[in-house]
């Protein structure tokens, strides 16, 4: 069998292109332009790149961005505080928080000051918890990325047997919980769980999200399972990424696989760009709500 890849990169185009007609609805209908803060802090040269793109992928859309380079030193409490005035920002609707934030940076203090209605990364605690229970006022990105390619093939999740790999706060855990929220039964595993493959090999869909490159190899694959690779990893020297799959070797087993790049990774752009536009649409709907219970 040679599984068939599946495109984010053309998925994510044409979700992009609905993105920008709801910009242009939005802006002759209010003036209002969905607009992004960007925090960055340190020199990650990784960081700096995302950053870029989501910038440039804003850009394209119609959204405006604006970018907060802060230094490697940065505090908590200065954090917490420029959060603080985007927070009363009328014209940001949507504020990131670029991970990882520097050692000394306390991350959890840093994600609960953004105010709810603008935590378009869907990493506010409040908002975990709405994905506990199946309602996120924003439902974090390269999960519900993941989603999106699944829905676009047409692969069911119900009741299918599906394995994560990787338990981040980010990726493995709200995944998973979201994955059972659409009746999925799902196992978490991480890379240090013993034998590995006895729980890889029962899965119909596989998502493997541990950061450990070629994890994954075509033996650890049940024949015709979906494989899901969100693993983004540079090789050492050279500027090629792979993921945490063996890409030639899974192919061959598989039903569907994803590339990297080229798949999940600009699903995690474009799932940021849906959510800053839903969070201008929110906006504009609460204040024409405000102006119609209290008119001039
Ligand atoms: N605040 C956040 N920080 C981080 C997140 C996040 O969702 N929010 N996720 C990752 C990094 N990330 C987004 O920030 C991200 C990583 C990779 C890609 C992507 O499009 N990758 C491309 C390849 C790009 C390249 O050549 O380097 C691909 O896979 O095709 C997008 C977003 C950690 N931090």
């Amino acid at each position: 069998m040679t599984a068939r890849l599946i495109d984010g990169d053309a998925i994510s185009r044409r979700i992009r292109e609905e993105l920008a007609v709801r910009v242009r609805r939005l802006r002759a209908r209010s003036g209002v332009v969905p607009g992004l803060a960007v925090l960055l802090a340190g020199d990650d040269p990784a960081s700096h790149v995302y950053v870029r793109n989501k910038q440039r992928a804003c850009a394209r859309a119609g959204i405006s961005s604006v970018r907060y380079d802060l230094p490697a030193t940065v505090t908590t409490a200065e954090l917490v505080e420029l959060i603080g005035n985007l927070n009363h920002r009328d014209d940001v609707h949507g504020i990131l928080v670029q991970l990882p934030l520097p050692p000394q940076v306390q991350v959890r203090r840093v994600l609960e000051a953004i105010d709810m209605g603008k935590d378009v990364d869907g990493f506010h605690p409040a908002n975990v918890g709405g994905v506990v229970v199946g309602e996120p006022l924003f439902p974090p990105c390269t999960p519900s990325g993941v989603l999106e390619l699944l829905a676009h093939e047409d692969i069911e999740v119900a009741g299918r047997n599906v394995v994560v790999v990787g338990a981040s706060n980010i990726v493995g855990k709200p995944l998973s919980l979201m994955l059972v929220n659409h009746d999925a039964t799902v196992s978490i595993c991480h890379a240090k769980t013993r034998d590995l493959a006895q729980f890889t090999r029962l899965a119909d869909i596989l998502v493997v999200a541990a950061g450990v490159p070629g994890l994954v190899t075509a033996d650890m694959v049940r024949e015709g399972a979906v494989v899901i690779d969100v693993g983004i990893n540079r090789e050492p020297g050279s500027r090629r990424i792979v993921g945490d799959v063996d890409f030639e070797g899974v192919r061959r087993k598989a039903s569907y696989l994803t590339p990297v790049p080229g798949g999940v990774g600009p699903m995690t752009v474009t799932m940021l760009l849906q959510n800053t536009v839903t969070a201008a649409e929110r906006s504009h709907s609460a204040a024409v709500d405000r102006q119609m219970s209290h008119p001039a």
